[in-house]
């Protein structure tokens, strides 16, 4: 397993505004090579500064099909919505014209919505360009989460897409598994703090991936990674 490549930085901001950079030089160069360039973002609060950077860049917006790492199973226009962060930081100006495909959809909760989801996702440009992770202090990504009921299927199972319960957020999800997470061309995982750097850090040294899930990201050797980390 190779350490991943990391890029630290004193501050959030300017982390923010390097990796909207690379991300768009990533999206760019996926257009040029196959015209059509595919990104699954992450929720939650650090990507908010990132994907208000990315929008103002200068890219064929038209050729990006932008969809979820995660989504809590809530109304679009809920505070919570991943998709409502997407489409207030991301989906406005020149980049309102990339293809943004929801998790989301009208069933009553996320595992009666899996199977729809499901297909819609196959559709997806597999593998995916980019994939953005976060990371919790508990080592969680995506929406796999250490305790979690469905993690071992969200480990080994090779669909798409899959609903879980977290074990302490009011909100079913929708996730991508992990071997979704990993049928991409590049993943970056974006951590800010020192907790969290402390459990990267943790998860990097040894344990398992039922007990540090972001290990499912950080020790495979498939797709490049790289860690933008701030203080
Ligand atoms: O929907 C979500 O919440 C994310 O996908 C989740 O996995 C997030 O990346 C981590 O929980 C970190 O969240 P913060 O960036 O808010 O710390």
């Amino acid at each position: 397993m190779s350490r991943p490549v990391e890029h630290v930085f004193a501050d959030g901001a300017a982390a923010a505004e390097n990796l909207a950079r690379r991300i768009g030089a990533v999206l760019g160069e996926a257009i040029a090579a196959r015209g059509v360039a595919g990104i699954a973002l992450s929720g939650g609060r650090s990507p908010r500064p990132v994907l208000e950077a990315l929008s103002g860049l200068p890219l064929d917006w038209g050729k990006v099909v932008v969809t979820l790492v995660d989504e809590r199973w809530v109304a679009p226009d809920h505070a919570d919505s991943n998709e409502r962060l997407i489409r207030e930081t991301l989906l406005t100006g020149a980049a309102a014209k990339a293809r943004f495909v929801a998790m989301k959809n009208d069933a009553a909760d996320a595992y009666a919505g899996a199977a729809a989801c499901e297909t819609v996702f196959m559709a997806l440009p597999w593998p995916l360009d980019i994939v953005l992770l976060g990371m919790g202090e508990d080592g969680h990504t995506a929406s796999l989460f250490p305790q979690a009921r469905e993690l071992a299927e969200g480990l080994s199972t090779q669909a798409r897409v899959l609903a879980v319960t977290p074990p302490a957020d009011p909100h079913q999800r929708m996730t991508l598994s992990a071997s979704a997470i990993v049928d991409s061309r590049h993943i970056f995982l974006q951590i800010g703090g020192a907790a969290k750097k402390a459990v990267y850090d943790r998860a990097l040294a040894g344990g398992s991936v039922e007990e540090l899930p972001i290990r499912l990201a950080l020790c495979q050797d498939k797709v490049p990674v790289e860690v933008w980390i701030s203080d």
